[in-house]
């Protein structure tokens, strides 16, 4: 089904939304699975490291975890797709990594690139607000297929620098650095997972779930949400007025 937005901005939510679950479970998760012993323990003195090492050990009550429980735990993580704050951070240092060494390139959804840019084009503001930390989505989009999209992005928000994606206080966050905390009818959010669409919607965001075939949440489907089976189908524009 069609649909058509006026409004200031959108913001994208990137895995099963602007890109598929499976290239990131079944490329990046390995790439930092092999990483995260070395990153550890060569790179303890980094302070995004050493503030990611202390959360870690926080949320698993061990205030002395070694370096091998911490990579245990981290595992466990990736192994139950727990999107966890400090796992992310690590996981941005590698990935950022292995992207600015070529050994990444990004995936997108052919209809994403299409629109973010025709969308862009109309005035439209493109913001991401995604579990992987903000190095990470930073360097997802400068090393897309097609090349360093980042001048199409305008803001980048993750669970550290707004909050958990389920609770609508993070949305009212990005609403407010937007500077649209009293318009946040004029926000569009583009998610897979209903819990997400559900608490941007309690923040006042109009809320559309894209449902890909093959995507996790596919068949669960996205509630009582307007939903689109890829950008195709959503007309966005932006009028001044
Ligand atoms: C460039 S972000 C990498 C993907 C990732 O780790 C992630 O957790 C994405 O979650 P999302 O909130 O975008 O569904
Ligand atoms: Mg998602």
């Amino acid at each position: 089904m069609s649909q058509a937005f006026d409004i200031d901005s959108v913001v994208l939510d990137i895995e099963g939304t602007t890109s598929a679950t499976g290239f990131v479970v079944d490329v990046l998760y390995p790439y930092s699975r092999s990483r995260f012993g070395a990153l550890l323990s060569e790179r303890s003195g980094d302070p995004e490291v050493a503030r990611a090492v202390a959360q870690v050990r926080q949320e698993i009550g061990e205030p002395d975890a070694d370096n091998v429980r911490i990579e245990k735990a981290l595992n466990a993580w990736l192994d139950e797709d727990r999107k966890a704050t400090p796992l992310k951070t690590l996981q941005g240092v590698i990935w950022s990594e292995g992207f600015a060494r070529g050994d990444l390139v990004s995936h997108f959804y052919d209809d994403v690139l299409p629109a973010l840019r025709a969308w862009h084009a109309a005035g439209v503001r493109l913001h991401v607000y995604s579990s992987g930390s903000v190095a990470a989505q930073r360097a997802w989009f400068r090393s897309s297929p097609e090349g360093d999209l980042l001048p199409l992005v305008e803001g980048l928000y993750d669970t550290e620098n707004a909050g958990p994606k389920q609770e609508a206080a993070s949305y009212r966050t990005i609403a407010e650095a937007l500077d649209l905390a009293a318009t946040p009818d004029r926000i569009l959010f583009l998610s897979d997972r209903p819990g997400e669409l559900d608490a941007a919607r309690e923040a006042g965001w109009h809320a559309v779930g894209i449902r890909r075939p093959g995507e996790p949440y596919y068949e669960q489907g996205v509630g009582d949400h307007a939903q689109a089976g890829t950008f195709d189908g959503i007309t966005i524009t932006r009028s001044t007025a």
